[in-house]
């Protein structure tokens, strides 16, 4: 049996929002198609406004979320809303989230966290539909986080996982810790399952 390499793990500087946008047009300058699975919440506006006045390739880009929210399009909670208003008129091509469906590997995993460690819609404490491959799942987080009280869909871990590379990216002191905490070795926080093992490298972007 061969010994797979434990995640590399890098924190990138400078980690601000023009430097992920620079990353993500770095993966879309490649050649040929690509496949990037885009966060949802806050934090990745500011990224979305730079990325939306860039010139590039966007007709090779297929967008897919990382997870959602289940609210309409046109609901403030909505990260396709989001999404889509930003780069809707891009001429990439979007995948639409689809309980149960399978879901083909990526070449970026753009993942964000919440304050409890959360990363798509994997929460600490959840109900989800397990399923055993790359997939689209149902989730209800417990609690029901009060600024977004809404079931979920999300890329299941094994869908997250089949990427050339992950960026994570967050703002603030709190988050910053947390991510400290899990690759110290907190296995409670769903952001560790990307950060300890033997999964894609990751690229951590943090900033204030
Ligand atoms: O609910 C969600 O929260 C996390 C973090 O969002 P933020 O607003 O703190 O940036 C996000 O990564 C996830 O995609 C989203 O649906």
């Amino acid at each position: 049996m061969t010994d797979l390499p434990p995640t590399e793990i890098k924190w990138a500087k400078p980690g601000d929002a023009a430097a992920v946008a620079d990353h993500i047009a770095r993966v879309i300058g490649a050649p040929g198609s690509k496949r990037i699975a885009f966060t949802g919440g806050s934090t990745p506006l500011k990224v979305l406004a730079l990325l939306k006045d860039r010139a590039l390739d966007w007709g090779s880009v297929t967008i897919a979320l990382t997870d959602d929210r289940c609210v309409p399009d046109d609901h403030p909670a909505s990260n396709f809303g989001k999404l889509y208003a930003a780069l809707g008129h891009s001429g990439a091509t979007f995948e639409r989230l689809e309980e149960g469906a399978g879901v083909a590997p990526f070449d970026l995993v753009w993942l964000g966290m919440g304050e409890d460690g959360h990363v798509a819609s994997l929460f600490p404490h959840m109900h989800a539909v397990v399923r055993p491959g790359p997939a689209v799942i149902a989730t209800t987080p417990i609690p029901l986080p009060p600024e977004a009280p809404f079931d979920r869909l999300t890329l299941n871990r094994k869908a997250l996982n089949a990427t050339k590379e992950i960026i994570l990216v967050v703002t603030g002191a709190s988050k910053k810790a947390l991510i400290e905490r899990a690759l110290g070795g907190d296995d409670r926080l769903p952001v560790a399952d990307f950060l300890r093992g033997c999964g894609p490298p990751v690229t951590i972007y943090w900033s204030e």
